[in-house]
């Protein structure tokens, strides 16, 4: 039986896997980079032109590390930031300058209709409030164009914890749930935006005294 989670118990269990065990947060970050790279290496996905949309958090920071892995395959890989990158978290300007050493630097403005497969790195558990307008409208046009998505840990614009969508969301062929699928995925709408759902371990640890609440 899978264990889903919400958002709150996902961050205690970072937080104690990150502050108890002292297990670095790149770590997870290159992990869950890895797990998803895994996951498109066992598909069939057209992997001819790889467009990886890029937050401005820890999800964005998986999509770059994710992006890097991809880039270092030899496989064509654009990374293109979703808002301002001066607003971005030290974890994304971390993985940028490690992608931007190992030669993949930032696109302008990608073509959508080029990439052959699009991974959802703009939002994971920190959604907290509807998509900008201009999100939305991306969003909503994506969704149009006939390429896969794949999401990392939840499809941009579903709400991690009720499944709603929060405006427009991004439906994904495969999401990719990191540690434990969040319990958004399986309400309301989550089902139906995440797609095949495959959960992978990166790493977080479990204290055999936690008590899920699901
Ligand atoms: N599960 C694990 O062990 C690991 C998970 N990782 C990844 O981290 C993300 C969660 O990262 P986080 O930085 O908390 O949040 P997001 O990247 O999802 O969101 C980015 C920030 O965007 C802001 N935000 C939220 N909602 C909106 C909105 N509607 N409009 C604009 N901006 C929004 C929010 O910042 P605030 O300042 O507004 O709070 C978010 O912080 C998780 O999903 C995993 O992919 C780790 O990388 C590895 C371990
Ligand atoms: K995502």
């Amino acid at each position: 039986m899978t264990q889903f989670v919400t958002t709150t118990e996902m961050l205690t269990l970072e937080d104690y896997t990150m502050n108890d065990f002292e297990i670095p947060q790149e770590v997870l970050i290159e992990r869950a980079a890895i797990a998803v790279q895994e996951v498109i290496g066992a598909g069939s996905f057209n992997l001819s032109h790889i467009l990886v949309l890029v937050g401005l958090g820890n999800n964005g920071a998986d999509g770059i590390a994710l992006g890097r892995l991809l880039h270092q395959q030899g496989l064509s890989v654009a990374l293109q930031f979703v808002g301002n990158l001066n607003r971005a978290k030290a974890s994304v300007h971390k993985q940028l300058e490690i992608a931007k050493h190992c030669g993949l630097h930032p696109s302008e403005k990608s073509d959508f209709k080029e990439a052959t497969l699009i991974v959802d790195a703009i939002f994971g558990t920190g959604l907290n409030n509807p998509l900008p307008e201009g999100l939305q409208k991306m969003m909503k046009a994506a969704n149009h164009i006939d390429n896969d998505v794949i999401a990392i840990d939840t499809p941009t614009g579903i709400n991690p914890n009720t499944g709603e969508v929060m405006g427009a969301a991004l439906k994904a062929h495969t999401t990719v749930a990191l540690g434990y699928p969040k319990i958004g995925l399986r309400k309301n709408q989550g089902r139906k935006y995440c797609g095949d759902l495959v959960v992978k371990d990166i790493g977080v640890l479990t204290p055999d005294t936690f008590a899920f609440s699901l």
